[in-house]
């Protein structure tokens, strides 16, 4: 995810000054320096804002790594977190044992932020001030939309929707290549009608005014083909089942990440 955001923020008019510390990423750009360990942190970078893109478990790990690095100039930065489940008060907490007052914000992104198209659920702890939380949301808002959520907790079904969803409409993309090619279409040409389906019912939902549900009943033709197929698809024990229920799923997974 740290990733996707990378590429947004180069590819965006006003790419913010950039130290990324990664162990294994190979980037350049005339913003950035990358390093890979934290003691390589240029010793006049003085940070706003310190991006968490880690796995949730070695959290603890890295900010002890940059606390130690940056020294007296953690406690003038504020951490934005894209981890999934990791509450501000613990991210505070091992800041805190490095002796940093950090005010903690957390976002959840998605990867189309790689293009631009991400969109970010937001959340600031009591503790960010109104500079931290307005640079957070211009660093989200370069490659996306952004939510700005009121409870912490909302984070978690944020993440169920849009933090995971690009996986969904993937899965929805394979599986209508692959039965297109199981109807005999090649497989160049599944993959085009999938994608080109999905791209263009995407820009739909986003220019057009009206409700999803609207622009499926346009699709829909009385006993023809669509009405058969949604017919499988709406069945109670289909997707108005399964959909809730993976959400859900989703969900209760990034309450047990939190802590
Ligand atoms: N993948 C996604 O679509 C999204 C992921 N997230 C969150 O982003 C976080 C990262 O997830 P992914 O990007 O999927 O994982 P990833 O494994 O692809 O990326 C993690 C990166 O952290 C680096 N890293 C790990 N330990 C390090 C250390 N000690 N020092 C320096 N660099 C270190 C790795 O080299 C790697 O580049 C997770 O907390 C996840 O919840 C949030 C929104 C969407
Ligand atoms: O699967 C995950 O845990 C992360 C959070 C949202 C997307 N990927």
């Amino acid at each position: 995810m740290g990733g996707a955001l990378f590429d947004g923020w180069l590819a965006s008019p006003t790419p913010p000054r950039l130290v990324v510390l990664d162990r294994h990423r190979t980037c350049s750009g005339d913003a950035v320096s990358v390093v890979r360990t934290a003691a390589e942190i240029p010793a006049d970078f003085q940070p706003d804002i310190i991006v968490l893109a880690v796995k949730p478990a070695v959290a603890e790990i890295v900010i002890d790594a940059i606390g130690k690095a940056l020294g007296a100039r953690m406690n003038n930065a504020a951490i934005l977190s894209v981890m999934a489940g990791r509450t501000c008060k613990s991210l505070a907490d091992a800041a805190r044992l490095n002796g940093a007052d950090v005010p903690v914000l957390r976002a959840m992104p998605n990867t189309p932020s790689a293009i631009g198209a991400g969109i970010s659920g937001l959340y600031a702890s009591d503790t960010a001030t109104a500079e931290q939380k307005t640079i957070c949301h211009d660093l989200l808002f370069a490659v996306g939309d952004v939510v700005p959520v009121e409870k912490e907790a909302d984070l978690s079904v944020v993440t169920a929707i849009s933090g995971s969803g690009p996986a969904y409409v993937f899965l929805l993309a394979e599986l209508l290549e692959e039965a297109g090619q199981q109807h005999g279409l090649s497989p160049t040409v599944a993959r085009r009608l999938a994608r080109g389906t999905i791209y263009g019912a995407g820009r739909m939902l986003d220019d057009m005014p009206d409700s999803a549900e609207d622009l499926r009943k346009a699709v829909t033709s009385p006993n023809g083909t669509t009405a058969a197929a949604l017919a499988v698809l709406m069945k109670s024990d289909a997707w108005p089942e399964t959909v809730p229920k993976a959400i859900d799923a989703a969900t209760k997974r990034a309450d047990e990440l939190a802590g």
